[in-house]
């Protein structure tokens, strides 16, 4: 069985209701608008179906009938075997024409051989089959011919760029001796070995190439330390030495074009390298790439926008990291699949394997490397597969303002009225957890894309943080680790192979990766509306800032611009305990462009299409961290809650000293006394202290922005700079 599209029926027909808005999409966005809206929305065009010419799964000559060992059954009676002396039957020393036969008589297996009855086994299915009446590029290509297209395509990303010869590819796993190899060279060379071949271009690489699931616990079982089934049926798996991104071993390549469109210099996560380093770190990774006995390469999309979704190609040397990007990405069909033709952008994931350090630029035996001229990135020395995700964010936080659209570090959802979120924040401020609500259609938990034509997803999947995670309190998250889900760093009983979400011995930043259609509402495909809130969460280990507050749009671009936020510990390496962090857009870490180019699109669209901003802290209440304890996230369900109803709007407010942010008075569902900090910190001093402390961070924070124009004319800059802390 696959996903596929169904039939899709025309929302705008059936419920004249929808909001004029709607009007703007194609109607396949909305078709699951048809459903109730019960506890268990099954989108309408995300249909499970079986192909019957690729599933002939009641196909009774391929099914193995199972032989039962006949028991009950008086060998030599009525079973048409003759009896022989004492009444046993006569020992059968002929083969007999219909296959091997079992005791009972009852039931014949096809299989002349063992090894027949394990090939009975296992069907064809796609990626590898063609389908019936194909159509597009490749419908007139026999199956071998396409696998040969497929594996040029393959070898022409993996071959040196200083020898002559790319590497010898061949199709399917090693493990399997049957798989005789087919070799195919880019550029299709002579055989013998010339000056430039070297060792490597004589042996096979095999290439398992978009492997399912199943097979990928399989590979990840059979070959890689540390991985194991859960008794949920997630896969567990190590990352190995580093558990969260490495930042400061990130590196761009600097050359004509990146010099004047990209921003550099402090404050910027761009840290120059130049294009020979980058070839030296590639080469270095291709050759240990090619130097394996296997590579896993993963061909999918980014973006559910389809006029500017992105192919993409992860060459990887663990299933761990093919299975990750499976359900990260967004999974093709055959068909897609079939059509994919050459990637848009290639990732070369070499993380077993260290870079040189005597290398320019390389300051740690990790790099990550980008180069947006060669379309290209490596990642040498850390296996932490979320470098792959962000990586490749990155890369969209670049091609998508070329675009005129804004790349955001958001969650997404949307409500049964066509209402969407925005929820912006820092990592482990609440975007998975949040946008991750029962009651409303999850678009996506990380990476969202805002085009004129409304919102869409980049990923097919989400990366939750898993530590303490409760099933009681995060249902569909828990209920999402099942199998297909990679989980990373987790701690399990051994011999039950439970769990255990509380225990932090490998790392605080244990994670979940599944399919976004793991979570029962999912809004397939991930796209909406315009949005109509935009919600920034903040962590804030001080404990100053309100549980919610409602921002007008110099606040929210102020905000979105500082991207404040206590660091949760674990998620980049080093941090060991909350801190203060200021983090453009939130997400410096992620963008390409300078901060002031995401804020002026994102406060141009929000004013264009009426959005309100907010301000919800996840963090502490009652004193800082250590002294205070975390907002109950009951609590700030309740804020979301009253936030998506419209309630919230039209609350009294009071104004707070130093933000001057707009508190609510009444939340219903929250005690009063916690919306306003002042009341639950017993130290009045101390807590008035710690916000001028806080303030100050804002303010230093902010210097570098000021003397930067945002939009066309001074006066919005002006509203922004006076919509920070004034004392
Ligand atoms: N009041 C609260 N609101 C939101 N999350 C809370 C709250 N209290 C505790 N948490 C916990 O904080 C964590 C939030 O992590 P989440 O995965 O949502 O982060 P994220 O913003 O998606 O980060 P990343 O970008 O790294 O994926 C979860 O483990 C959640 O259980
Ligand atoms: O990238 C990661 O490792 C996890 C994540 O979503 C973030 O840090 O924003
Ligand atoms: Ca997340
Ligand atoms: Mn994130």
């Amino acid at each position: 069985m696959h996903l596929c599209y169904g039939p899709t029926q025309n929302p705008l027909n059936s419920s004249p209701n929808l909001p004029s808005f709607l009007t703007t999409f194609s109607s396949f966005f909305f078709s699951q608008y048809q459903d109730p809206f019960d506890d268990r929305i099954i989108p309408n065009f995300l249909l499970i179906c079986s192909n019957p010419s690729h599933f002939p799964v009641s196909d009774p000559k391929r099914s193995i009938e199972m032989a039962s060992n006949g028991n009950g059954n008086a060998i030599g009676k009525g079973n048409g075997v003759p009896a022989g002396r004492n009444g046993l039957s006569k020992i059968q020393t002929q083969k007999r024409q219909s296959g091997i036969r079992p005791d009972d008589g009852a039931a014949t297996v096809k299989a002349q051989t063992i090894d027949e009855l394990h090939s009975l086994q296992k069907k064809k299915s796609a990626p590898t089959t063609p389908l019936d009446g194909v159509q597009g590029a490749f419908a007139t290509l026999t199956e071998e011919e396409r696998h040969k297209q497929q594996l040029q395509s393959i070898s022409a990303s993996l071959a040196s760029l200083t020898r002559e010869t790319g590497p010898k590819l061949v199709r399917g796993d090693p493990a399997r001796q049957s798989e005789t190899p087919r070799v195919s060279h880019a550029p299709d060379h002579h055989f013998a070995p010339t000056f430039s071949a070297s060792d490597s271009s004589l042996k096979f690489t095999h290439v398992l190439y978009n492997l399912s699931p199943a097979e990928l616990y399989e590979q990840a079982i059979k070959y890689e330390k540390g991985s194991f089934i859960t008794s949920s049926g997630a896969l567990a798996t190590l990352s190995g030495a580093k558990t969260g991104r490495s930042p400061k071993d990130k590196r761009v390549v600097r050359d004509d074009t990146t010099e004047d469109e990209l921003w550099w210099g402090k404050g910027s996560p761009n840290i120059e390298m130049d294009e020979h380093t980058f070839l030296v770190n590639r080469e270095r990774a291709v050759d240990y790439l090619n130097s394996l006995d296997k590579v896993f390469v993963n061909d999918q999309f980014l973006n559910w926008d389809p006029e500017n979704r992105i192919k993409v190609r992860i060459v990887s040397a663990r299933a761990y990291h093919s299975l990750f990007m499976h359900n990260m990405c967004i999974r093709p069909t055959p068909e897609e699949l079939e059509n994919f033709g050459t990637p848009d952008f290639t990732i070369y994931n070499a993380g077993q394997f260290p870079c040189n350090r005597y290398t320019h630029y390389m300051t740690s035996s990790t790099s990550i490397d980008l180069n947006l001229g060669r379309r290209e990135m490596v990642i040498l020395g850390t296996q932490y597969a979320g470098e792959m995700k962000k990586g490749l964010f990155g890369v969209m936080h670049y091609l998508m303002p070329m675009r005129q659209i804004l790349s955001l570090h958001s969650g997404c959802n949307m409500g049964k009225d066509g209402d969407v979120a925005l929820f912006f924040g820092l990592s482990g401020t609440g975007k998975t957890t949040l946008s991750t609500d029962h009651n409303r259609y999850l678009i996506g938990d990380d990476e969202h894309c805002w085009s004129d034509k409304g919102v869409s997803n980049i990923e097919g999947g989400c990366y939750a943080k898993c530590i303490d995670l409760s099933r009681e309190k995060e249902p569909d998250i828990w209920n999402a680790i099942k199998f297909g889900t990679v989980l990373e760093n987790v701690v399990f009983d051994e011999h039950t192979r439970e769990v255990d979400y509380l225990d932090k011995s490998v790392t605080e930043n244990t994670r979940a990766a599944y399919p976004i259609e793991y979570i029962p509402n999912a809004k397939i495909p991930c796209v909406g509306p315009h949005p109509k809130n935009v919600i920034l969460l903040a962590c804030d280990a001080f404990g100053v800032l309100p549980p919610v507050s409602k921002l007008n749009l110099a606040q929210t671009m102020y905000h979105f611009i500082s991207g404040y936020t206590a660091l949760v510990a674990g998620t980049e390496e080093g941090v060991k305990e909350p801190r203060a962090t200021f983090s453009a857009c939130f997400g410096a870490a992620f963008i390409m462009l300078h901060p002031t180019k995401y804020a002026a699109m994102l406060a141009s669209k929000m004013e264009k299409h009426g959005a309100t901003g907010w301000l919800v802290n996840t963090g502490w209440s009652g004193g800082s961290y250590g002294a205070g304890s975390r907002m109950k996230l009951a609590y700030t369900r309740k804020i979301i809650d009253a936030i998506h109803s419209g309630k919230l709007l039209n609350a009294n407010y009071k104004k707070t000293e130093v933000f001057g942010l707009e508190i609510p008075t009444e939340v219903e569902g929250v005690p009063s006394d916690i919306l306003d900090p002042v009341n639950t910190w017993s130290n009045k001093k101390a807590y008035k202290e710690t916000l001028l402390k806080l303030g100050g961070l804002f303010k230093s924070n902010f210097e570098v922005f000021m003397n930067h124009k945002i939009g066309k004319d001074d006066k919005l800059t002006e509203e922004i700079v006076a919509a920070g802390p004034n004392f």
